[in-house]
């Protein structure tokens, strides 16, 4: 049994493919959210893929006992999302977040001292439409997961592309390093990727290099030049999720995002990343 908390553009993609792979899939979401699925379905699409749509049940507390639970909610949504879990009720169940960011993962342990919280990280494109309709934008879906369970398994057979890895520390900040320069980089600009590469290039390289720094204090292993690398060869189309948040007046994961970074080197080591902030904030 599988169970999904927040079944937005990540955990909506992952319900749905774990749903096609044959799992018994449980959505946790808000009451209005579950009601849609559960009246209409998780409707799914993926490039060059014809729409699929499934019917998992779709709850607005977890009531039954899950092998593994996906977490998929905002980071600015996950302590409201979590209260939707009881920790009795997930026992000694596998906890898998898909968040961006590196701090849910001791809000997690601290929630449910009983389960194992695997460190993973998801590189997809996706978007959430309305509730109940997903789509997967990007072709792939690239998820790194840390050695030592069987998550890896259960997504490879469900076609995702799996890496592992055996420190959840080079796990995390290694997507944290790629996507906190992007995505500071794309909202400061308020504009896809190579739009704010021509607006504010100058910014990328001493964005990477303080993730990069801030990764390393911490123990991870990431190499900022193939990062930087990596992310001039996105397509100029390319838009972060925070970008998508703040063209649409929602709540921005800035905290989650920027904020390991800001508190890894201090203020004054970070100046970067705290002038993307400020720009995003309006300062
Ligand atoms: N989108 C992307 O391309 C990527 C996103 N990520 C990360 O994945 C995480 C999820 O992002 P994303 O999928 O884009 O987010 P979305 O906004 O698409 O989805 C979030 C989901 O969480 C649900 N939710 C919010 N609050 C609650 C609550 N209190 N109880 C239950 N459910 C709740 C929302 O429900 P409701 O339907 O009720 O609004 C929604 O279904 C983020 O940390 C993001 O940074 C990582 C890689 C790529
Ligand atoms: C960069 C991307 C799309 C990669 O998955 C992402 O994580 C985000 O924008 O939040």
């Amino acid at each position: 049994m599988i169970g999904v908390l927040g079944p937005g553009g990540i955990g909506g993609l992952v319900a749905a493919r774990l749903a096609a792979a044959g799992h018994d899939v449980t959505i946790v979401a808000s009451e209005r959210t579950a009601a849609e699925i559960t009246a209409r379905g998780l409707r799914f699409t993926a490039p060059g893929m014809p729409e699929v749509v499934s019917y998992p049940a779709a709850r607005a507390y977890l009531t039954e006992p899950v092998d593994v639970l996906f977490v998929a909610v905002k980071a600015t949504d996950l302590l409201p999302a979590l209260q939707r879990i009881p920790a009795k009720t997930l026992g000694n169940a596998t906890v898998v977040p898909f968040l961006n960011g590196v701090d849910h993962m001791s809000l997690l342990r601290a929630t449910y001292p009983e389960a194992d919280v695997v460190g993973a990280t998801i590189a997809v494109e996706a978007t959430r439409h309305r509730p109940g309709v997903v789509e997967q934008v990007s072709p792939m879906t690239n998820v790194t997961v840390t050695e030592g369970n069987d998550v890896a398994e259960l997504l490879a057979k469900a076609s995702f592309d799996v890496a592992t890895h055996p420190e959840e520390t080079t796990v995390l900040w290694r997507k944290a390093v790629f996507l906190a320069p992007f995505a500071l980089l794309t909202t400061a600009a308020n504009a896809p990727l190579g739009e704010a590469l021509e607006k504010r290039g100058e910014w990328l390289r001493p964005l990477i290099q303080e993730a990069a720094a801030a990764a390393k204090s911490q123990g991870a292993d990431v190499d900022a030049d193939a990062i930087e690398t990596r992310l001039r060869g996105m397509p100029s189309t390319f838009r972060s999720s925070m970008l998508k948040d703040f063209v649409d007046g929602r709540a921005l994961e800035l905290d989650a995002i920027a904020g390991p970074i800001i508190r890894a080197l201090g203020r004054e080591n970070a100046p970067a990343t705290v002038d993307a902030v400020t720009t995003i904030l309006g300062g």
